[in-house]
């Protein structure tokens, strides 16, 4: 397990040199988009420099209340681009890895997402989030209902953002969405999906963007359009909006 994870973080050290990078890649500050460093006043902003984006505990109420799913997540973007992507699903003691152009793998077997195209069949991921906002809510639940009334199988969610895209790069659902999770929630994941045979898009059908707060995650174009038509979308501030001004 050591070596699978050294072997993805040496790649992610030796894109950052090719990039012409030579500052030490685990040392300066400035490389970091952390759900912990952001909490505590960094900035949370994407450049296109070499970037670990990282979420040491994903699924912290699943944590607290003993809920059997939480992850470690680390990303390595470069130009804004997710090279390199780790999940470690603590619990389930798997390890999710992937590199761009590379595949996906799950304790070093590769991964392939679900080969089904038909929602009506299909088992779709999803988080409830935490705001309690009441328009924010009638949205979720907005979605839910169409989605469910398609119908599909099922609908699940994890209770971390890292396990669902996990789950959708396993081929065990097929897609997840989410309005309000962090960019350090999705950038390894995210490449997960990709590097699976899956497709990345914007909740509206248009194009990803880690920053925005908003992800559909499929196993194929088919499934996501389906599911776009279904999603009621809102635009949480984004991660890399600036500080709302004080009074
Ligand atoms: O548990 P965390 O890291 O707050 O993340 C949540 C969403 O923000 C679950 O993905
Ligand atoms: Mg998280
Ligand atoms: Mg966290």
């Amino acid at each position: 397990m050591a070596d699978i994870l050294q072997n993805v973080m040496d790649h992610a050290v030796a894109v950052a040199r090719k990039a012409g990078e030579v500052r030490h890649p685990y040392k300066d500050p400035r490389w970091f988009i952390g759900e912990e460093s952001v909490a505590a006043g960094e900035p949370s902003i994407l450049t296109d420099d070499p970037t670990w984006i990282i979420d040491p505990i994903d699924g912290t109420t699943n944590f607290v209340h003993a809920f059997p799913f939480v992850a470690i997540s680390i990303g390595f973007t470069i130009n804004k681009r997710v090279e390199v992507g780790v999940v470690y699903s603590c619990l389930e003691d798997k390890m999710f890895t992937a590199r761009r152009g590379g595949g996906a793998f799950c304790n070093g077997e590769p991964l392939q997402v679900s080969d089904q195209t038909d929602v009506h069949r299909s088992i779709i991921a999803t988080e409830f989030g935490s705001n309690r906002d009441p328009e924010v809510v009638d949205k979720i639940f907005s979605s839910l209902r169409n989605i469910l009334s398609l119908p599909v199988h099922g609908v699940r969610g994890a209770g971390t953002a890292a396990v669902n895209l996990s789950l959708v790069a396993s081929g065990c659902v097929e897609a997840y969405y989410e309005m309000g999770m962090h960019v350090w929630d999705i950038a390894a994941g995210s490449l997960l999906v990709l590097e699976a045979g899956g497709i990345v898009m914007d909740v509206d059908g248009g194009d990803a963007d880690l920053m925005s707060r908003r992800i559909l995650a499929a196993n194929n174009r088919s499934v996501a359009l389906r599911l776009v038509e279904q999603i009621a979308p809102y635009r949480p501030d984004r991660d890399d909006a600036p500080p709302a001004a004080c009074d």
